[in-house]
């Protein structure tokens, strides 16, 4: 894309469809009259007169512990140095994303038109009793200095500078990683800081705490080397004068062993970064422009570290990693202030974060095979899931233990919890699936191992503990792969053409003769059939040779589940097999069925439908409270299509009389409860939350599932096979590797509960 183009494009992004980047959404209702005199006059006095009695209750009744301030003059502005307040909106409304995105803190962001300090701080200080927290962002040095030293003193709730402590903390992990790569001690490693700015000084403390020696640093503002003999230096320059004769960048790249920019773009020559000593750690973190550009000093060194504040290459080092964490943690103890002991416990989360393996939504989300802690991968990713569990943790324990926090925490564990649900519900229904999944670990064949994705989905279900994987395929090609995504564990390799060793092909074929022969299949035929990997991978499971079974990346439906019917059949007393699939949305996970299989059910269909659904329900540890979907709402259309699914919700009523279900309806009415209460209060749904659709034919529940994932509404998990004899599960077309694992723990979950009711069954028959 041209530089044009993509200047274009961030305009219109900021532009359309409504200007800007945030608003503000109400969080209580507000649909009637009855909300309105409970949200604003004459119920709201009430807690004015509650918080008038104590401060402390402003914490309990309005948004002020969640709300954070993100505040700025505008006189540095990313490196766009003093461009004025109105300017500087933009990324005050960007921080205000992030904070919200990553740690689901509310921001308002307020722009200041002064550049005297007093006036400043008098008005912070006037409007502090709005927030949690103060973020005082983009004020150029040495005024922020003063600023967030005075306010901090000042104020009783967290102030922090995100440009000086936000980038010292996410650069000194990066730092602290880097070196360890480089074989290089903290202690002795020459560094050259360009900037003397908030951002260069606050860093270049903090690398100090953890061990670097200020007589190795040399540092550069505007004018060339600050030396100990150059006059009128400020306080914070002063600080980190160099007694060495030096004047120039270039003198004092000669040798460093690291490099931190937090000044101008280009301003490193490729001469400069040869200059360097063996394994040199570039951090470029002037923006939007680095010091040099990536590509540039990767070519120049290849022995290079190198990182930029950019998300456009690896490494980027930006405060983004900080600052909503640092908040959530401050914010959740009821903190009085983020202090040392809090930034540095912050980086020691975030440097040892990036040692641990790397998810595979991560990997996902940045379009990466394999991230692993290395060169390229020095510190975490923004987008990283764990960050909320694993940093706000550590900042909390930290205020907590050095005395500021006014809330401590006690169950830490329920905390993680807490921290990971404010990522939403997806996240919290598929840890869900997983740690079920991992209870109790079963076999999986996979049937179409030699696929790179089924494989790294098997790997990551092994490494995980969800499953110990079979592998099906070519097991030239297996191994290859496995070579190249490290998949290293001693697992079951299985090609179905050539499994010579165990000769299951041809037992699985002399059982599926005798079964069969009398239905024109000859022994030839068997064993011909059994080299085909679906049909191996289904008598696997009927045989008991494996647990559960996933296929169908590569295949189109029906031709997957052919095999699987004929070979394993549905479970005793069940005369239909159907799909559902979990949809997570913003107002909670949706199951919708059938998905995949029952073209035109008939009502009797669908009752069996709504009732394998309302196990597989269960089985994610929800109530299934469910709606049969028409166009139809209770008896107002006549056509067969509509009676047919009056005629299953009856049915069910009568036979089923503690299933939560109802219709037939429309699915406004089935998910809007107000709706639903005002037109038909009969409704056995009442004022249920509805977690479950039943459609009437596969057309309006194909289309709709496929219309919410692609619309991105909601992820998907499924389609989930129902009523099968053992547990045998079908990806997607083309499946990706979470959506593969995800299934895997279902197929493990599945294997698990039918397990169960066959032990049930057994004990009841021996009593
Ligand atoms: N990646 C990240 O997370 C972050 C990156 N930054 C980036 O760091 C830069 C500085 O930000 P911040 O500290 O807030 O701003 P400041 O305005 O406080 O500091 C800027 C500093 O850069 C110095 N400078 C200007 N030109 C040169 C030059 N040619 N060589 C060496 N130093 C020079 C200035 O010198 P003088 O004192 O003489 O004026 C000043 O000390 C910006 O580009 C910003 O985008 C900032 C925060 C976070
Ligand atoms: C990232 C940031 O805060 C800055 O560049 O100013
Ligand atoms: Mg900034």
């Amino acid at each position: 894309m041209s530089e044009e183009s993509k200047r274009r494009e961030a305009l219109i992004y900021h532009a359309k469809p409504t200007p800007g980047k945030i608003k503000v959404v109400p969080t209580k209702k507000y649909a009637s009259q009855r909300d309105l005199s409970l949200a604003y006059s004459p119920g709201v006095a009430e807690p004015c007169l509650e918080i008038e009695k104590d401060k402390n209750n402003a914490y309990k009744y309005t948004a002020k512990g969640n709300l954070v301030a993100v505040i700025s003059n505008g006189t540095a502005v990313l490196g766009l140095g003093n461009i004025g307040p109105e300017a500087s909106k933009p990324v005050m409304e960007g921080k205000g994303l992030l904070f919200k995105i990553f740690a689901d803190i509310d921001v308002f962001d307020i722009e200041v038109d002064t550049e005297n300090v007093d006036e400043f701080i008098q008005t912070v200080k006037m409007i502090a009793p709005t927030f949690g927290g103060i973020n005082l962002e983009d004020i150029k040095a040495p005024e922020a200095f003063e600023i967030e030293r005075r306010l901090k003193k000042e104020l009783n709730i967290p102030v922090m500078h995100d440009d000086q402590h936000g980038t010292a903390i996410i650069s000194a992990a990066a730092l602290i990683n880097a070196l360890e790569l480089a074989e290089k001690k903290i202690e002795n490693v020459n560094i050259v800081i360009s900037g003397a700015g908030a951002a260069a000084i606050s860093c270049s403390r903090l690398y100090q705490a953890f061990g670097a020696k200020r007589e190795n640093m040399v540092m550069l503002d505007s004018k060339g080397v600050i030396r100990n003999d150059r006059e009128n230096l400020s306080k914070e320059k002063a600080e980190f004068a160099t007694h060495r004769k030096i004047d120039t960048l270039e003198e004092a790249m000669d040798n460093a062993d690291v490099f931190i920019g937090l000044s101008m773009p280009d301003i490193v020559t490729p001469e400069m970064l040869l200059s360097m000593a063996k394994t040199p750690i570039v951090f470029a973190m002037a923006n939007p422009n680095p010091e040099v550009k990536y590509d540039i000093a990767v070519k120049t060194r290849k022995d290079i570290i190198m990182a930029t504040g950019r998300s456009d290459h690896p490494n980027q080092v930006n405060n983004v990693l900080g600052f909503p964490f640092i908040f959530r943690g401050a914010l959740d103890v009821r903190a009085t202030k983020i202090n040392e002991a809090m930034k540095m416990a912050a980086v020691k989360a975030l440097a040892r974060l990036a040692k641990e393996p790397v998810p595979e939504q991560v990997n996902i989300a940045y379009g990466e095979t394999k991230l692993a802690f290395g060169t390229d991968y020095i510190i975490p990713k923004p987008f990283d899931p764990r960050l909320i569990a694993e940093v706000p943790p550590a900042v909390a324990k930290a205020a907590m233990e050095s005395g500021v926090a006014n809330e401590p925490i006690t169950d830490w564990e329920k905390y993680k919890d807490i921290l990971r649900e404010r990522l939403g519900s997806d996240n919290k229904l598929v840890r869900l699936l997983l740690n079920r999944a991992k209870l109790d670990p079963k076999r999986v064949v996979f049937a179409e191992a030699d696929q790179l994705d089924v494989l790294k989905a098997a790997q990551i279900a092994y490494e995980d503990g969800i499953a110990y994987p079979i592998l099906l395929g070519r097991k030239d090609a297996i191994e290859r792969l496995m070579d190249e995504i490290d998949f290293d564990a001693d697992v079951p390799i299985i090609d179905p053409k050539a499994d010579e060793e165990t000769d299951r092909k041809n037992k699985y074929a002399e059982v599926y003769w005798k079964q069969r022969k009398r239905r024109g299949v000859t022994l030839y035929s068997a064993q011909k059939l059994m080299r085909e990997r679906n049909y191996f991978a289904a008598m696997m499971v009927s045989e008991g040779d494996a647990d559960a079974l996933i296929s169908g990346y590569s295949r189109n439906y029906p031709t997957v589940v052919k095999p699987m019917l004929e070979l394993i059949g549905m479970t005793k007393g069940t005369t239909r097999v159907a799909t559902t699939n979990v949809m997570m949305t913003k107002r909670g996970p949706l199951f919708l069925s059938d998905t995949s299989i029952n073209i035109d059910p008939s009502a009797k269909d669908l009752t069996k439908i709504a009732q394998m659904t309302s196990q597989v329900v269960k089985m994610f540890g929800m109530t299934p409270i469910m709606a049969m979907t028409s166009y139809s709402n209770f008896g107002s259309s006549d056509h067969i299509n509509a009676s047919k699914v009056r005629e299953a919700v009856s049915y069910l009523h009568r036979h089923f009389p503690d299933m939560i279900v109802d219709g037939e309806l429309q699915t406004d009415f089935a998910l809007n409860n107000e709706m639903r209460r005002e037109k038909f209060p009969f409704s056995k749904l009442a004022d249920k939350k509805v977690n479950t659709l039943i459609f009437p034919n596969l057309d309006a529940a194909n289309i709709t599932y496929k219309l919410l994932k692609e619309l991105n509404e909601a992820q998907s998990i499924g389609p989930i096979m129902m009523g099968m004899r053992k547990p045998v599960h079908i990806l997607q077309l083309g499946a990706n590797v979470d959506e593969i694992v995800n299934m895997t723990a279902i197929a493990v979950i599945d294997a698990q509960h039918k397990e169960k009711w066959e032990q049930e069954k057994a004990n009841s028959k021996s009593v």
